[in-house]
């Protein structure tokens, strides 16, 4: 891969309680790329994405080795604010799930939380994040109704849109289209190729046709390992390893 990465794994590997769930992946996230991450279930896909953002240090009894660098910085070296990392690399989740608050509320949430008082400003961000998202000209001019009240591919885009709003470097997406119908669905798609011109957007996706589609280079995993990764047209029309081909044809999974 010549092009230039902002996300780099090095021998990477985790533990949830002694259990292996990821054996020494590296791998290269290309900067304004599409990275899309494909195997069968509990291959561990959402584990990794989840390491990008240290979202696993939540979670009880987890261990991790290897190396992780953003911007060719070690996410886990002391120095390292994980405030300041979850800002950088934003998470978008499997299901929609906006704050129960108003559609302005749930944009302005982030930049209120990073200090941002000024009304003129959150309205502006409010808006650019909002039109980014695709979805301005859907909810300009019910800002002020609840986001619950959106419909399931409105709030996803909401959701997207609040990740917008703080700035983000990276957008992490576990399964992001797995709630939505088909017409959702394509927006949602849309807006993932409009959005890598700014944005690294990193997918977990069950759907390999989606992953065709919106993705410019792939990693297929398999029980933990990163078996291979490339680009998208080279894993899904010449992959070198057999396990790669098995899956992507349909043999198993
Ligand atoms: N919080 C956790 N505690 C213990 N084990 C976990 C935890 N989260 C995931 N695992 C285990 O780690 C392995 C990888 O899970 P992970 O969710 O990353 O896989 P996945 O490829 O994203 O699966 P799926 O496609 O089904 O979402 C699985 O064996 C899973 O059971």
């Amino acid at each position: 891969m010549s092009e230039s990465a902002i996300i780099t794994t090095n021998n990477l590997n985790l533990w949830y309680n002694g259990k292996h769930a990821l054996e020494s992946v590296s791998m290269k996230m290309p900067k304004n790329r599409v990275t899309a991450l494909i195997g069968p279930s509990g291959c561990g896909k959402s584990t990794l994405l989840r390491c990008f953002n240290r979202l696993n240090d939540l979670i009880d009894h987890v261990k991790i080795t290897g190396e992780i660098t953003l911007d060719d910085e070690n996410i886990h070296a002391p120095s390292t604010d994980v405030v300041t990392l979850r800002k950088k690399v934003g998470m978008v989740f499997q299901k929609p799930n906006p704050f129960p608050k108003t559609i302005y509320d749930n944009i302005a949430y982030g930049p209120r939380v990073h200090g941002i008082r000024d009304k003129c400003e959150l309205d502006r961000i409010v808006e650019q994040s909002l039109r980014h998202a695709a979805l301005w000209d859907e909810v300009k001019d019910r800002l002020n109704d609840s986001a619950l009240g959106l419909s399931g591919g409105q709030q996803q885009r909401l959701c997207i849109a609040r990740t917008l709003a703080v700035e983000p470097e990276v957008i992490l997406m576990d399964e992001p289209c797995s709630a939505l119908d088909p017409i959702a669905t394509a927006k949602i798609e849309n807006l993932i190729e409009m959005l890598k011109a700014d944005y690294t957007v990193i997918i977990v996706t069950h759907n390999m046709q989606q992953a065709a589609r919106v993705s410019d280079y792939t990693g297929f995993m398999y029980l933990g390992k990163l078996i291979e990764c490339g680009k998208t047209k080279q894993i899904f029309e010449h992959p070198a390893e057999e396990l790669t081909e098995n899956y992507i044809t349909g043999r198993f999974g």
